[in-house]
């Protein structure tokens, strides 16, 4: 049975706006758990090297999570490294660039406390040249910005790789791939829409897999080395072309946080996609 979730309702949902509060508890939890960022997620980072990540990438998408227990549900899915969850995503969103108000720094920061997966920040907001920093020192692993948004995004991408975590660019459905294949070299994720971005529970747009397909052989044949990620729609019926297609990692929001079981979900999807990559490759 399908649980309804949060970013299903068209409505504007909870956001960061708690205040001070929120800042207070950050701090405090954020100091009891300092440990060093590379310890934390060595488990998992140690599979993406190379052309090919080693399995599928499952990032389990918190837009579709309860904001009133994000601690409980990033545990949900974590489990142990290579069972659970490999990323989760955060979806940053602004109300301007992206019709839709979730979360920002302080969730970021207390989510970084609370759990040790890594954390996938996707910011869909103007202006990443200003904020995007911000979250590599909140802690993300990796943090992707809108190639749509960006003013210099040769330069995000290397103040994010200065502060310590991946940079990742995100291409709306709309927006051809090729013109950034020189940026795409400064970069260590591609994120290929699969829907418009703002709300979770959206229909896959089997259009974009093109890209994917253009991205894979670009990384294959040396030309870039990127993970290649794809973000939205994603459940059981669309994992499979997607994998087929060459992606490597998968946002999955409401196939996973609207599943009875959200740590059965992910194990689920990801031995769908091992499947259709091991097809599609033999
Ligand atoms: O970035 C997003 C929307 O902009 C979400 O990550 C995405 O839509 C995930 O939700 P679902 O898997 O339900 O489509």
């Amino acid at each position: 049975m399908r649980r309804e979730t949060p970013s299903d309702r068209r409505v504007t949902p909870v956001t960061c706006a708690a205040g001070a509060a929120a800042v207070t508890r950050t701090d405090q939890a954020g100091r009891a758990a300092e440990r060093p960022r590379a310890e934390r997620s060595r488990t998992y980072t140690a599979r993406v090297s190379g052309a090919r990540t080693d399995r599928p990438l499952i990032a389990p998408s918190i837009l579709s999570a309860d904001f009133a227990r994000l601690g409980e549900e990033a545990a949900a899915v974590a489990g142990p490294p290579g069972e659970g969850a490999d990323w989760l995503h955060v979806d940053v969103m602004d109300a301007h660039f992206v019709p839709n108000l979730t979360l920002g720094l302080p969730v970021v920061q207390s989510l970084r406390a609370a759990t040790d997966i890594p954390l996938d920040c996707h910011l869909m907001i103007e202006d990443p040249d200003r904020w995007a920093v911000g979250y590599a020192e909140a802690g993300a692993y990796n943090v992707t910005v809108h190639v749509e948004a960006a003013a210099d995004p040769v330069r995000i991408a290397r103040d994010i790789r200065a502060a310590g975590a991946k940079a990742g660019l995100s291409i709306k459905p709309g927006t051809p791939l090729d013109p950034y294949v020189e940026v795409l070299r400064h970069y260590d994720t591609l994120l290929v829409m699969s829907v418009e971005p703002g709300f979770g529970g959206q229909s896959f747009i089997p259009d974009v897999l093109d890209k994917v397909r253009r991205a894979r052989h670009l990384v294959d044949t040396g030309h870039l080395t990127l993970v290649v990620e794809i973000d939205g729609g994603i459940n059981a019926d669309t994992i499979e072309a997607a994998a087929e297609a060459g992606v490597d990692c998968f946002v999955a929001g409401s196939a996973v946080y609207g599943a009875e079981d959200p740590a059965r979900a992910v194990r689920a999807l990801r031995e769908r996609a091992a499947n259709a990559a091991h097809r599609a490759h033999a």
